[in-house]
């Protein structure tokens, strides 16, 4: 990228360093010969959302496995709530994971259970964390409500439509009140009225529990409405950084050809 065109990352109003909960220093990672981060750097602050957008196969999914310790990275180092993963023991990891939200590609609910099983299931997995909360039928309740979905808690997954799925998955992520929320692809495979609802909701979400999200996407739409701020990954690398206006406005090529 040359001098000209470079974009100077925001520094958001009102946040500072302090504020970040997760930071990504020189992240590098390859298979063999296929060098897929070279070095991504990336700070997520309170209370934003942050959308990384890549082309397929730039490392997106790569970064998010690193990030919640999935795959191990070569080098670099992630710090999640002022811990490096990368040398937490098991236990510890697990415990720093219940307060990441996940809503993955595909929305992933147990299609034998009703969807109050499905919101349960995560609660008894971490019990201790609940304990002084309220009892699990109020918590599960209260997390569909937020999603616009009191009504289904005794329907199965085949019974609801793609939008629903993805909103019970959303439901579930909340239950657990993260204090991160990493969503792969939100609005994928969803007809745009419903991806456009998908979206609206998790603006909703972040204004009502101030959550972070950091949001993978190739959905430029969904930038433009849920972005605070952006990364564009490309060659391994945190190319450009801004917000969806300062980016749209590049004249950079390769930024350019993110917004065609
Ligand atoms: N476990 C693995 N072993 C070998 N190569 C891998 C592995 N996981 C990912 N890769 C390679 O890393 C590169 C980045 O893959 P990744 O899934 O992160 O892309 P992505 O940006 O998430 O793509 P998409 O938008 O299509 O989901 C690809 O070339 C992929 O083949």
């Amino acid at each position: 990228m040359n001098k000209e065109n470079a974009i100077t990352p925001v520094f958001p109003v009102g946040k500072g360093k302090e504020d970040v909960v997760i930071r990504i220093k020189d992240l590098k990672k390859r298979f063999g010969d296929n060098h897929v981060l070279n070095g991504f750097n990336m700070e997520l602050y309170q209370g934003e959302n942050l959308v990384i957008m890549g082309k397929s196969g730039s490392g997106k999914t790569v970064m998010i496995k690193c990030l919640v310790g999935l795959m191990q990275p070569d080098s670099g180092s992630i710090e999640v709530m002022g811990k490096d993963i990368t040398k937490l023991d098991r236990k510890a990891l697990d415990l720093l994971r219940a307060d990441i939200g996940f809503l993955f590609q595909g929305s992933a609910l147990y299609d034998s259970m009703t969807v109050r099983e499905n919101l349960e299931f995560p609660l008894r997995r971490h019990k201790e964390r609940f304990r002084d909360r309220a009892d699990t039928e109020t918590l599960v309740l209260e997390a569909l409500k937020s999603v616009g979905l009191s009504h289904t808690t005794e329907l199965m997954p085949a019974e609801l439509s793609g939008g629903m799925k993805r909103r019970v998955a959303l439901a579930r992520t909340l239950i657990m009140n993260p204090r991160i929320i990493l969503y792969d692809e939100p609005t994928s495979g969803l007809d745009p009225i419903t991806a456009k609802e998908i979206i609206e909701l998790m603006r909703i979400i972040q204004a009502r529990y101030r959550t972070s999200a950091l949001i993978i996407t190739h959905d430029v739409d969904c930038a433009r409405v849920i972005s605070d701020r952006m990364i564009l990954l490309v060659d391994g690398i945190n190319y450009a950084e801004g917000t969806y206006r300062e980016l749209q406005r590049s004249a950079d090529p390769q930024v350019k050809a993110f917004f065609k």
